[in-house]
């Protein structure tokens, strides 16, 4: 058995003129969570409906489980469930009656259906919303149920396309929690986000994807450390951050900093010295199209 869950090689990928994936290559470890980071336009989505054998790519591989997404496409569809962002749920029905029906659709009995219904309402907190129409749903409960119901049948891997765009921060993080139990549970999670603060709590591996390359991968921790050093943040009055300045972080370094910058700011400007976070870590990668060929 292979021990990566996901392998991609040279994945290309156009539409019309334009080259969306330029030459892809990843690794995703069986049982982590992986993380593709990226801007608005990037390419996630179309890597994530390639990965799932919605499109296909015009160069390279992908293989899931040992499957290639072309040659094996029923396979593959067999290894994976797919959570979009805009997933197929019934908004008249009930959360209940939408597990029920995907549970039948997928082949299972009536009595295993209503089992299986009961314990995904139980592992995804829905119990007291089960009897409600789902378009009386927040948009945390509502993510919940998208969830349960790809997940009616067991399947090694998930792919979670922005799981959590557009939810607060209480959802966001209950959403979190649930994504982690499921990899405890063994899975192996492909999640795209634009939150880099996602990434960082969730992901075992990161890779950035930019210009149609993933211009950097590795731990959170990895790539902040990439960044180097520390990072000045100059906070006005209110406690807004005005301004953040990387540093090695020397004495010397930052005290010709502050001297420099003594002169710009208002006297009442304060200083914050700290680690680098994912913010700087995409800045700093995404920044220009210069750093990215340097990088790739
Ligand atoms: N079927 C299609 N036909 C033509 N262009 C497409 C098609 N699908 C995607 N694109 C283009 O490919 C680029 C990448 O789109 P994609 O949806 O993969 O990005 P993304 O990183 O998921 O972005 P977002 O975060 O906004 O969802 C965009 O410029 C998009 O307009």
């Amino acid at each position: 058995m292979p021990t990566n869950s996901i392998e991609v090689r040279e994945l290309r990928k156009r539409f019309g003129k334009q080259t969306v994936l330029d030459g892809i290559h990843l690794d995703v470890a069986k049982g982590t969570i992986f993380a593709l980071l990226g801007p608005n336009g990037a390419g996630k989505t179309t890597l994530i409906h390639i990965l799932s054998t919605l499109i296909e790519p015009d160069g390279g591989t992908a293989s899931i489980e040992g499957h290639d997404v072309i040659a094996e496409r029923k396979a593959v569809r067999r290894s994976i469930s797919l959570t979009g962002q805009f997933a197929a749920v019934d908004e008249v029905l009930t959360g209940k009656e939408n597990i029920v029906m995907m549970c039948r659709l997928s082949g299972l009995t009536a009595q295993q259906s209503r089992e299986r219904t009961a314990e995904l309402l139980k592992q995804f907190e829905l119990e007291d919303a089960a009897g409600k129409r789902v378009k009386t749903y927040s948009g945390g409960m509502r993510r919940r149920l998208d969830l349960a119901v790809s997940l009616v049948v067991n399947r090694p891997v998930l792919f979670l396309d922005e799981p959590t765009t557009g939810l607060d921060t209480v959802s966001r993080r209950s959403l979190w929690d649930l994504i982690l139990r499921l990899k405890r549970r063994g899975m192996t999670i492909f999640l795209t986000t634009q939150y880099l603060e996602e990434a960082d709590q969730l992901a075992d591996e990161i890779a950035v994807l930019s210009g149609g390359r993933i211009v950097a991968t590795g731990t959170p921790e990895q790539l902040k450390a990439r960044v180097g050093g520390e990072v000045i943040e100059l906070r006005n009055r209110q406690d807004e951050i005005i301004r953040t300045i990387p540093t090695s972080g020397s004495v010397q370094d930052i005290r010709h900093t502050l001297n420099e910058l003594a002169t710009s700011y208002p006297a009442d400007t304060r200083v914050v010295i700290r680690k680098p976070s994912m913010d700087d870590v995409f800045l700093d990668l995404t920044d220009t199209k210069q750093k990215e060929a340097t990088l790739a």
